[in-house]
């Protein structure tokens, strides 16, 4: 977790507050950061494999943050960390059978030699019961899609609105040819992670991208993404352009995830976004 915050929210400040207790990582947990007893960590989750007891949280959500206070062992100051939503790609609360956990799906930024790159970490916590477990998930989305609550909100995920929907479009032989494995061990469960829905397509020839984009309903998306290099992002404005209302279809939100050879596109705009 990131650095101890010395103070508590103030109670006019709690969304939400309740106890949970602590949910182990089924992998090696290396990302506590210095949080001693600290729930989840890299990896998938798992029930509690050592015989260790179980770690008690209090937990607060503001609309900035999740205030979480370690309330035993050794409660104190030091068990005191924050999680700041700016942080926070998405949450989810796994059906039953599964217990009643409240998931976080967390990427703090770390330094390295270049830049600033994030790497995933999963905060798992077992609240007391299924709803309550729930009713946290819907909080926690409800502000990450900026629905307005206050302190007298009654979460639920009637409050939230219909997921984002993404159009991937993937080229299979893009750069060395790793677009769909790279969809599928990273993108995909970011994706995932983020409460959002897609549709993945595979182009299956020059211009398949171009004469889909300038056919498709374009209100069934929030966005598109191209997981390939710049000649697909190339047929996709192409697309867009080509379109009776590319007036308003060239403002659909497009990004690139970059799988290509040269990706000079992609790393231009990586360089002016700093
Ligand atoms: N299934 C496919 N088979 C053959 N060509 C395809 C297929 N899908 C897309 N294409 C074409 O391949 C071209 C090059 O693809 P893309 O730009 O994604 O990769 P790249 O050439 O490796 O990357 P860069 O342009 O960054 O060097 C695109 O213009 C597209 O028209």
């Amino acid at each position: 977790m990131r650095s101890p915050e010395p103070s508590s929210p103030s109670p006019a400040e709690a969304l939400l507050h309740g106890q949970f207790a602590s949910w182990e990582s089924g992998s090696s947990n290396n990302n506590n950061n210095g949080c001693p007893d600290s729930p989840g960590g890299s990896g998938g989750l798992s029930p509690a494999t050592s015989p260790a007891p179980a770690s008690n949280y209090a937990l607060t959500l503001t609309h900035t943050h999740i205030h979480v206070q370690r309330l035993s062992p050794r409660p104190g100051k030091e068990a005191r960390l924050l999680l700041p939503l700016s942080e926070l790609l998405g949450c989810s609360c796994p059906r039953a059978p599964a217990p009643p956990l409240l998931v976080l799906y967390w990427y703090p930024p770390g330094k390295r030699r270049k830049g600033v790159s994030r790497r995933r970490q999963v905060r798992a916590y077992l609240a007391e019961s299924r709803p309550e477990a729930e009713r946290w998930s819907a909080a926690v989305q409800c502000l990450l899609r900026e629905v307005p609550v206050t302190p007298n909100t009654e979460f639920s995920r009637s409050l939230l609105p219909r997921p984002r929907r993404l159009l991937l479009l993937v080229n299979p032989f893009s750069g060395r040819g790793q677009a769909m494995q790279w969809c599928q061990t990273h993108i995909l469960p970011m994706i995932r992670e983020a409460n959002i829905s897609y549709n993945l397509i595979q182009t299956e020839r020059q211009n398949h991208a171009r004469e889909l984009i300038r056919d498709i309903p374009l209100s069934e998306w929030d966005g598109i993404i191209i997981v390939s290099g710049d000649g697909l992002l190339h047929e996709v404005i192409n697309g867009l352009m080509e379109r009776p209302d590319w007036e308003q279809a060239i403002k659909t939100p497009v990004g690139i995830l970059p799988c290509g050879s040269g990706n000079a596109l992609a790393g231009s705009i990586n360089h002016y976004a700093g």
